[in-house]
C-alpha cells in the first residue's frame, strides 16, 4: 500500500474531530483548564507590574511580603491546572489510540482473505501501531500546543498592546516571518514524513516475511542476500529519516532564534522608554518599570508557543500522514457481506444439499476464469472427491462454497437457497472447512481443537481427535491435551498439524465438511481410514474431499475431475477408470509412482 494523501487537510481535520467525538467532554475539560492557565498567565504579570510600580514610589517591605505569597499561590494554582490540562489532553490521545487500534482490528476482521493477499502483514501491523502512535501524539501534544498557542495569542498579545503598542508591534514584527517559514516548509515536511512511514512499513514487511520463512532462508543459504536486502531497506529508512531531520533541524532553530529576537527587541528599545518618575504625568510612549517587566513576561509567554510551532507542525503533519494511511485500511470494504434481506439458516434444518449452476469465477486482474461454468449437485451425506491437476481450480471451488470468495448470485445453492442470500455467519456455521495450510494458534492442543466453540467438553474434544486419528499421539505429548503448540510450545509434524486442524473442524459437527488437500501430509492408509470413517455411520455428513491422493479419493461415492476451471469428468472410481481420459491417466501415473517408490 503506497502512501497517497487520500484527502485534503480539511477532511483530515474533520476526521480528527471525528476521533475526538466520543471523548469531547474530557477534551473540552482539558481545553477549559488550559484557558484557566492562560488567564492566570495573563493576570500574574499584572500583579507584578502593579507591585513593582508601587514599590518604586515608596518601598514597603510589608507590601512586598504580601505580594510574594499571592504570586506564589496563583503560580501554584496555575501549575496544578497546567498539569491537569496535560493529563486530560494526553489522556484523550491515549483513549483515541485505544479506539483506533480496536477499530482497525475489528475492521480487518471483516475483510475477505483476498485483501490480505494484496497487502502485507508487516505493512498492516505498522499502520496499526506506528501510525496510530502518530495520531496519539497529534491529539496529545499537537492539540495541547495548538490550543495553547491560540490562547497565548488571543490573551497575551492584547495585553501587550494595552501596555505599549509600539514596543509590542516591534516585538512581534518577526512573527509573520516565522509563520511564512512554517508554511514554506510544511509541504516538504509532510512528503518527507510520508516517506519515513512508508520505509518503516517496508522494513516491517521484510522482518515479518523473513522471520516467517526463516527455514527457507537457511535451506537455500540466503542469509547474505537477506542481510543485504535488509540493509538496503534499512538504509532507505535512514535516508528518509535524515532528510526529515535535516528539514526539521533547519526550521526549528530558525524559529527559536526568530522568536528570541522579540525579547532582544524589547530589551533594546524598551529600556529607553522607561520613565522612573512615577508621580509626574507619563510622557507619551513611555512606560513604568513594572509595565516593562510585565511586557517582558508577556513576550516570554509568546516566545515558547511560537518557537514550538515547528514541533507542533511536525506532530500535526506526522499525524496527517498517518490519518491517510489508517483511513486507507478503514475505507477498504469487502464485497462479501450479508445482503440486506439475508436469511439466517437454522443448522438443524440443513441436510447438506449443494448445487452449483454454471458457477463461474474470475480472480480480479486474471485473464481467464478460475472456475468456468461449473455445474454439479451433491446430495446430503454424499462423499465427493474433487481431483485434478495443479491449478485446475479445486481450491477455488472449496473457497467459494463458504463464500470466502465473492460468488455471483444465482450460481450456488445450499438446500436450494442461493448462498448470497444467506447470512455469512449462518452459512459458515454449517460448513466445516479445513484449508490446505493447517494453522494452529500458540495455545494448547485442547484450545486449538475447540477453537470454533471454546465451551466444548474434554470428552467432545477427545472424540473429535479420535475421529481425526490424532488422539493417541496427543496422549504421548508432554502434557497431553494441555501441551502448548506453536511459537510457545512444541512443534508438531506436518501430519500432526493437519489432523489437529481436522479435529477442530470435526468438533463443529457441521453438516458439510470440506477438506482442501487437508490430509496431504498424512500417509495414504491413515487418510483413507479417516475418510472411510467420515463417510460411514448414521450421522453422515456431506464431505467434499479435495486431494491429490487418488487412492483415498477412490473410496468417495463420486469423484469430480477438474481441469482448467471446468469439471470434465464425474462418476465413481470404477466408472472413471473404465471411461479413460484424465482420471485414468492421473491414476495410472500415481500407481506407477507408488510401484517405483516401493
Ligand atoms: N488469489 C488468487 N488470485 C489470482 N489468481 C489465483 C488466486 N488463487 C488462485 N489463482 C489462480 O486460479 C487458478 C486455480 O487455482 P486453485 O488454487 O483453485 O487450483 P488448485 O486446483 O487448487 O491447485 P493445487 O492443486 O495446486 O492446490 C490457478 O491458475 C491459480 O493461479
Amino acid at each position: 500500500m503506497a502512501y497517497s494523501p487520500a484527502s485534503g487537510s480539511y477532511s483530515r481535520f474533520r476526521k480528527l474531530l471525528g476521533y475526538l467525538r466520543t471523548h469531547r467532554t474530557v477534551t473540552i475539560a482539558g481545553i477549559v483548564t488550559l484557558l484557566g492557565v492562560n488567564l492566570l498567565g495573563v493576570y500574574i504579570p499584572l500583579i507584578i507590574r502593579d507591585g513593582v510600580d508601587e514599590l518604586q514610589g515608596d518601598f514597603n517591605l510589608d507590601r512586598l511580603l504580601a505580594l510574594v505569597p499571592l504570586v506564589l499561590v496563583l503560580a501554584s494554582v496555575m501549575w496544578v491546572m497546567r498539569m491537569t490540562s496535560r493529563m486530560l489532553i494526553f489522556g484523550v490521545g491515549r483513549r483515541v489510540e485505544f479506539d483506533l487500534k480496536q477499530t482497525i482490528f475489528e475492521h480487518l476482521l471483516t475483510l475477505d482473505p483476498a485483501y490480505f493477499a494484496r497487502n502485507t502483514i508487516g505493512d498492516l501491523i505498522n499502520r496499526s501501531t506506528s501510525d496510530v502512535d502518530n495520531i496519539r501524539r497529534l491529539l496529545g501534544f499537537a492539540v495541547l500546543s495548538l490550543v495553547n498557542t491560540f490562547f497565548a495569542y488571543g490573551f497575551t498579545l492584547p495585553m501587550m498592546l494595552l501596555i505599549n503598542v509600539r514596543l509590542s508591534l516591534m516585538a512581534i514584527a518577526v512573527y509573520p516571518l516565522m509563520l511564512f517559514m512554517v508554511m514554506l516548509f510544511s509541504d516538504r515536511l509532510r512528503v518527507q514524513q510520508g516517506d519515513v512511514q512508508e520505509a518503516l512499513s517496508h522494513l516491517s514487511e521484510l522482518v515479518q516475511e523473513d522471520l516467517s520463512g526463516i527455514g527457507l532462508i537457511k535451506i537455500y543459504a540466503q542469509e547474505d542476500n537477506e542481510r543485504r536486502a535488509f540493509r538496503v531497506i534499512n538504509d532507505r529508512l535512514l535516508q528518509a529519516n535524515l532528510k526529515l531531520a535535516k528539514t526539521r533541524n533547519m526550521l526549528f532553530p530558525l524559529l527559536e532564534g526568530l522568536a528570541s529576537v522579540s525579547l532582544l527587541v524589547l530589551l533594546a528599545f524598551g529600556a529607553g522608554s522607561i520613565t522612573l518618575e512615577s508621580t509626574a504625568p507619563m510622557p507619551a510612549g513611555s512606560l513604568t518599570v513594572g509595565s516593562f517587566i510585565a511586557l517582558i513576561l508577556y513576550a516570554e509567554r509568546m516566545v515558547f508557543p511560537t518557537a514550538l510551532l515547528g514541533f507542533t507542525l511536525t506532530a500535526y503533519q506526522r499525524g496527517e500522514v498517518s490519518i491517510d494511511r489508517i483511513e486507507t485500511i478503514l475505507l477498504a470494504e469487502t464485497k462479501i457481506r450479508d445482503a440486506a434481506d439475508a436469511l439466517v439458516l437454522d443448522p438443524a434444518e440443513v441436510q447438506g444439499w449443494l448445487k452449483a449452476d454454471h458457477l463461474t469465477l474470475t480472480y480480479p486482474g486474471a485473464a481467464t476464469p478460475a472456475l468456468q461454468e461449473v455445474s454439479f449437485q451433491i446430495a446430503p451425506g454424499e462423499t465427493v472427491a474433487i481431483v485434478g491437476p495443479i491449478g485446475s481450480g479445486k481450491s477455488t471451488l472449496a473457497n467459494v462454497l463458504p463464500r470466502l470468495l465473492n460468488v455471483a448470485p444465482g450460481q450456488l445453492f445450499l438446500e436450494g437457497i442461493d448462498v448470497t442470500r444467506i447470512t455469512l455467519d449462518s452459512l459458515r456455521r454449517v460448513i466445516a472447512y479445513v484449508p490446505q495450510e493447517s494453522f494452529l494458534f500458540s495455545t494448547t492442543i485442547r484450545e486449538n481443537v475447540r477453537y470454533g466453540d471454546p465451551l466444548r467438553s474434554q470428552d467432545e474434544v477427545q472424540a473429535a481427535a479420535q475421529a481425526a486419528q490424532i488422539h493417541l499421539e496427543i496422549l504421548n505429548f508432554p502434557q497431553t491435551y494441555d501441551t502448548l503448540v506453536g511459537e510457545r510450545g512444541i512443534t508438531l509434524s506436518g501430519g500432526q498439524r493437519q489432523r489437529t486442524a481436522l479435529a477442530r473442524a470435526l468438533l463443529m459437527d457441521a453438516p458439510i465438511l470440506i477438506l482442501d488437500d487437508a490430509l496431504s501430509s498424512v500417509d495414504n492408509q491413515t487418510a483413507t481410514a479417516i475418510l472411510h470413517n467420515l463417510s460411514q455411520g448414521s450421522q453422515r455428513k456431506t464431505v467434499i474431499f479435495i486431494s491429490h491422493q487418488l487412492s483415498a479419493a477412490a473410496i468417495a461415492d463420486r469423484i469430480l475431475v477438474m481441469d482448467q476451471g471446468r469439471i470434465i469428468q464425474a462418476g465413481s472410481h470404477q466408472d472413471l477408470l473404465a471411461e479413460g481420459g484424465l482420471y485414468r491417466s492421473l491414476w495410472d501415473r500415481q500407481t506407477l509412482e507408488a510401484v517405483v517408490r516401493s
